[in-house]
């Protein structure tokens, strides 16, 4: 774990203590869009058209922002427009490398042996986390956008036009509302964790956990009811939700310490979990072992041992009996 400083990287871990043992995440750096036509998006500069063949990913298995694109790329059928890169779960002094072993690959740009050397090609100052995704301009040689939530609103559209896919997960009519519940499920439940996790201090430990399962509360009730967020609609909202629920059971209830319930123990956001597992391509982009691997293995300062701990035993094949509720609406 460590960070560039002026180009040059240095192996420091997060720094709590001028925030009272509260963990806080540093804003993503690259902000432009790919667009249809290569005309800017909301944020940065244009010169970043939608072509085939032009874009690579840069993602770690384990990592729920990095999912996100990864299935965005697999839900709108981009896999053969663009191309990616996954580095290896361990991430140790070297940051993020790739490996190019169990399920991790090599970097296929550049043959790089850590991700910092990516970040140092687009920007030879950069200074800041070293971070996945990363959406590469093969190019223009820089990174594009290293942002999970801007990455997958650029796949949700930009490519339709060489894809021919019509699927759209942030309907005009739903925007404001999908916002304003991904800002409370970021802050809560997606980031909640980690700032769960990441506490080094027994009350932003306790103040965060319990704003973790507030949020899960909330919207095991709105489950009840409603088949995904947005009644019978799968939106963004879902996809964001889902990274952080299928990791869950796994390691945020053990090494995060979120340890309240389990996502087992809902009545509604098990079944739904185990709904958007199973739509069809999403199993393939979710790899438990990385997952696993990645956290007890990397966070030397909350699991010294790096022991994986072997259960719990998960099944998210079994039925869901979810579609009644989409009939019913
Ligand atoms: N806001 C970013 C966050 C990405 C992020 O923090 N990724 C983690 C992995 S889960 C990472 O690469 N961390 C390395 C570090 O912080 O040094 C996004 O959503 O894309």
């Amino acid at each position: 774990m460590g960070m560039l400083v002026n180009g040059v990287w240095h192996d420091i871990w997060y720094d709590t203590k001028e925030t009272k043992g509260h963990f806080k995440r540093a804003d993503s750096q690259f902000r432009n869009w790919i667009t249809a036509d290569g005309t800017p998006g909301p944020s940065g500069t244009g010169g970043f058209k939608a072509e085939a063949g032009r874009y690579h990913l840069y993602v770690s298995l384990a990592c729920p922002w990095a999912h996100r694109t990864l299935i965005f790329r697999k839900l709108k059928r981009l896999e053969n427009l663009i191309s990616v890169s996954i580095v290896d779960p361990l991430m140790l002094e070297n940051g993020w490398e790739f490996k190019g072993k169990d399920g991790g690959t090599i970097d296929h740009i550049f043959g790089a042996k850590a991700l910092f050397e990516v970040y140092v090609k687009a920007d030879a100052h950069y200074s800041g986390r070293v971070t996945v995704p990363v959406l590469w301009d093969k190019q223009t040689g820089t990174i594009v956008n290293n942002e999970s939530a801007e990455i997958i609103r650029m796949f949700n559209n930009a490519f339709d036009g060489l894809t021919g896919s019509k699927d759209d997960f942030y309907p005009m009519d739903l925007r404001g509302e999908i916002d304003a519940l991904n800002a409370v499920v970021y802050d809560t439940v997606n980031n909640g964790v980690y700032k769960s996790g990441f506490a080094t201090t027994q009350e932003a430990y306790e103040h965060n956990v319990h704003r973790v399962f507030e949020t899960l509360d909330m919207l095991d009730k709105r489950l009840e009811t409603s088949r995904y967020l947005f009644g019978d609609r799968l939106t963004e909202a879902d996809w964001r939700l889902f990274t952080t629920l299928v990791r869950f059971d796994a390691v945020y209830v053990g090494h995060f310490k979120c340890n309240i319930r389990r996502i087992e123990d809902y009545r509604n956001l098990a079944g739904y979990l185990r709904d958007l597992y199973q739509v069809p391509g999403i199993a393939e982009t979710t790899n438990v072992t990385h997952i696993k691997s990645h956290y007890y293995r990397s966070h030397k300062t909350i699991n010294p041992t790096g022991i994986v701990p072997v259960g719990p035993d998960l099944d998210f094949d079994r039925p869901h009996a979810r579609q009644q509720l989409a009939k019913a609406a």
